[in-house]
C-alpha cells in the first residue's frame, strides 16, 4: 500500500470511529434525559421544567403516569396536551416510546408513553409493574379495532390489580365517535374487578376541546388527585429499570 493509501484508509477509519462515538454519546444523552425517540420537540419542556424547578429531594418519590394504547389513539397527542395545553395537528406514529416530566403543585410526575404499534405491545407488560397509574387511550372512532384494545387491556390489568385505571374515550370532537356508554360495554369494563379504581373519560385533544367537557385538563386533575395520595396508598412498584424499548 502506497503512503498516500495508506493515510487515505487510516482517515476512513478515523472518521468512522468519530461517527461511532457521536452516535454512542447521542443514545446516552437521550436516555439519561428520559427523552423522546418518536421525533417531538419535547425535550424543549423537559429542560424548561428542570430548569424551572428544583430537583425532586427524593427521586423514589416520582410517581409513574403510564399511557398505553393502539397505535394512533391519540397518546403522543393527549400527552402534549396535558405538558403544554396547546394541541399540535400531528404526530409521528411513536418507535419507542416518549417521557415527560410534570411537577404540579410539589408532585413530580413522569408520564411515559409506549408505542402502540404490535410490536411494541410486547414490551408494554415490562412497564405496568413501574405505574402508579395506567392510562389507556382509546380512539372512538375506530370501531374495528375495539376488540384489539379490549383484549390488549384486559391482558394486561391481572398483573397489577390495585393499578387505578384511567380509559380516555379519544377523538370525541369526531361525529361518529362511540359515547363513553357504549365503550364501556365494548371495552368489557363492566367486568373489572371493584378493587380497581377506574374511571372512563370522554376526551379530545384538539384546539377546539380545551374548555369543553372533553378536555384533556379533566385528566390532568384526575391524575393528579390519584397521585396525590401517599405512596403507601399507591400500588408498590419493583425498584428496577425495564428493558428499553426498541421499535
Ligand atoms: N380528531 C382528532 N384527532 C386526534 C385526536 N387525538 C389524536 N388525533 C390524531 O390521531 C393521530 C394519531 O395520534 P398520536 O397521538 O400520534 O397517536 P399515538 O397513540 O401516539 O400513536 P402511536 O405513537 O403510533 O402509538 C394524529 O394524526 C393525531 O393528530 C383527537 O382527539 N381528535
Ligand atoms: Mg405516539
Amino acid at each position: 500500500m502506497t503512503l498516500s493509501g495508506a493515510l487515505r484508509a487510516l482517515a476512513l477509519t478515523l472518521g468512522a470511529a468519530v461517527a461511532a462515538l457521536g452516535s454512542l454519546l447521542y443514545i446516552a444523552w437521550n436516555i439519561y434525559f428520559c427523552d423522546s425517540n418518536s421525533g417531538t420537540d419535547w425535550d424543549r419542556w423537559w429542560e424548561q421544567d428542570l430548569w424551572e424547578q428544583a430537583p425532586p429531594e427524593d427521586p423514589l418519590d416520582q410517581r409513574q403516569v403510564l399511557v398505553l394504547g393502539l397505535d394512533g389513539a391519540g397518546k403522543s397527542s393527549v400527552l402534549h396536551y396535558i405538558c403544554n395545553q396547546t394541541a399540535r395537528n400531528r404526530f409521528t406514529p411513536t418507535h419507542g416510546f416518549n417521557c415527560a416530566q410534570l411537577s404540579i403543585e410539589g408532585l413530580e410526575m413522569e408520564l411515559l408513553e409506549v408505542g402502540g404499534s404490535q410490536n411494541l405491545r410486547a414490551y408494554w407488560p415490562h412497564y405496568v409493574s413501574h405505574a402508579h397509574v395506567l392510562v389507556f387511550v382509546v380512539d372512538s372512532v375506530d370501531r374495528s379495532r375495539l376488540g384489539t384494545a379490549r383484549q390488549e387491556l384486559h391482558a394486561l390489568l391481572p398483573m397489577e390489580p390495585q393499578l387505578p385505571l384511567v380509559v380516555l374515550a379519544n377523538k370525541q370532537d369526531k361525529s361518529d365517535a362511540l359515547s363513553t356508554a357504549e365503550l364501556w360495554e365494548e371495552l368489557g369494563l363492566h367486568t373489572l374487578s371493584e378493587q380497581r379504581e377506574l374511571f372512563l373519560l370522554p376526551t379530545s385533544a384538539t384546539w377546539d376541546s380545551l374548555s369543553t367537557a372533553n378536555s384533556i385538563l379533566h385528566v390532568k386533575n384526575l391524575l393528579v388527585t390519584l397521585l396525590s395520595q401517599p405512596l403507601s396508598a399507591l400500588p408498590q412498584q419493583e425498584g428496577s429499570q425495564p428493558p428499553p424499548v426498541q421499535g
